[in-house]
C-alpha cells in the first residue's frame, strides 16, 4: 500500500516504521530538527517490541508526495486543522485518513476537510515518544490500533471498504503491531477517551505514575469520576456502547504496570505543547452542550490550565 504518516512523531514514527518494515510504500511528513534526522540518518525505533531502523522518504511539504492509499494522521490535536488543509491533495480518490489521535474532536475536521467516506476514526494505546530527533522510543503499551469509517452518529454505519480490509491484512502482517475494525466508530472513540481522560488527567495533575494513583483512595476514586463524567457525556450524545467502559477500564488499569504515565504527562514534564484542550477542555465543552456535569473533569482542566498555557508560549 502506499502510505503517509501525517505527524511522524513518537505514535506516527512507530507505526509508519512498521509498516515500511513489511514492504509497504511509505512517505513520512515531519517537521524541523526531527525532519533533518529524518533525512539525514534514517529513522531509528527503539522498541520493548524489538529495536530496527529504515530509510524513508521525509518532508515538510506533503505536496511533494503523490497521491496515497492512506494517510496515517498522528499530530497532536492542536495541529489538526492546518495539517488537514492538505489533506485532499495527500489523498487518492478512493483513499482514507485514518486519525489514531487522542479525543473526540479530530474526525469532524477531517471529515470537513475531505468527506466522510475518506475518512476512518481510530485509537490506539501504544506509549510512544521522540526520544531525540529521528529517534523515536516505544516504552510500552499495545502497538494495536482499532478503527472504524466515520459516519454521523445518528447514521448506520457503512459497510467496511476494500481498502479498509487491505489496510487492517497490513497491520496485522507487520511486526510489532496489530489492529481491529470496528462498527462502532463513536463508542470506540469515546470509550479511549474516558481512559485517556482519567490516565491523562490523574497522571498529569498529580505527577505521579499510575501506581501511586491507584494506591491513593482518593486519587483512583477522582480516576474512576472522571471516567464516569465523560460516560455519561456520551451517553447525552447519543454513543451507544455494547460493554460498560468504566468498568472494562478499572479492571485493566487494576492489572496496569505501575510506572505507567501518560502522553500528557510526558509533555507537561518536557515543556511541550499540551493537548488539554482536546482533552479535559472538551470533555467541559461537551458536557456543557449536552447538559451533563463534570465537575472532577473540569477541575482538573483548571488546575493544568496554567501549566498548557506556559507550555503554549
Ligand atoms: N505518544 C503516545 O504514546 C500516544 C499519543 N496518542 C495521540 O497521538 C497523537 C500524536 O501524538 P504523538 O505521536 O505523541 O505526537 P508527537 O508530537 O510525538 O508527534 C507529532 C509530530 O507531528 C509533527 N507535525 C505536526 N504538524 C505538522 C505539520 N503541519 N507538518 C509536519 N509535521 C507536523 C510535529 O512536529 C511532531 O513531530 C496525539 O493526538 C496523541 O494524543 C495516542 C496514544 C498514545
Ligand atoms: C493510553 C495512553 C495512556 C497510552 O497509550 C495514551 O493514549 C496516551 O498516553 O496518550
Amino acid at each position: 500500500m502506499r502510505i503517509a504518516i501525517y505527524g511522524a512523531g513518537g505514535v506516527g514514527g512507530y507505526y509508519g516504521g512498521r509498516l515500511a518494515q513489511d514492504g509497504h510504500d511509505v512517505e513520512l511528513i515531519a517537521r524541523g530538527q526531527h525532519l533533518d534526522a529524518l533525512k539525514e540518518d534514517g529513522l531509528t525505533v527503539e522498541s520493548v517490541e524489538g529495536d530496527f531502523h529504515v530509510d524513508l522518504p521525509a518532508t515538510d511539504d506533503p505536496s511533494e508526495i503523490d497521491p496515497v492509499d492512506v494517510v496515517v494522521f498522528c499530530v497532536k490535536s492542536f495541529d489538526t486543522a492546518d495539517a488537514a488543509a492538505d489533506l485532499d491533495g495527500l489523498l487518492a480518490d478512493d483513499g482514507a485518513v485514518l486519525s489514531v489521535q487522542n479525543g473526540v474532536d479530530n474526525e469532524p475536521v477531517l471529515v470537513d476537510a475531505v468527506g466522510s467516506e475518506r475518512v476512518w476514526g481510530g485509537v490506539t494505546y501504544i506509549f510512544s515518544t521522540i526520544k531525540e530527533p529521528g529517534v523515536v522510543e516505544h516504552t510500552g503499551g499495545p502497538a494495536h490500533i482499532l478503527y472504524g469509517q466515520y459516519h454521523d452518529i445518528d447514521e448506520e454505519p457503512p459497510e467496511r471498504s476494500a481498502l479498509a480490509d487491505a489496510f487492517l491484512d497490513a497491520c496485522e502482517e507487520a511486526t510489532g503491531m496489530s489492529a481491529k475494525y470496528t462498527e462502532n466508530v463513536h463508542a470506540t472513540l469515546w470509550d479511549k477517551f474516558a481512559l485517556i481522560c482519567a490516565q491523562a488527567g490523574l497522571t498529569a495533575a498529580t505527577r505521579q505514575p499510575l501506581g501511586r494513583v491507584r494506591a491513593n483512595d482518593e486519587s483512583w476514586s477522582l480516576y474512576r469520576q472522571v471516567m464516569e463524567e465523560v460516560v455519561a457525556v456520551a451517553h447525552a450524545k447519543g454513543v451507544r456502547f455494547d460493554w460498560d467502559p468504566v468498568g472494562k477500564w478499572l479492571d485493566a488499569m487494576q492489572e496496569g504496570s505501575d510506572d505507567q504515565y501518560s502522553s500528557l504527562h510526558y509533555d507537561l514534564t518536557h515543556g511541550k505543547r499540551m493537548e488539554l484542550d482536546a482533552l479535559h477542555g472538551s470533555v467541559v465543552a461537551h458536557g456543557r452542550d449536552a447538559g451533563v456535569p463534570v465537575p472532577a473533569t473540569r477541575a482538573i482542566n483548571a488546575v493544568l490550565a496554567p501549566q498548557a498555557d506556559a507550555n503554549a508560549e
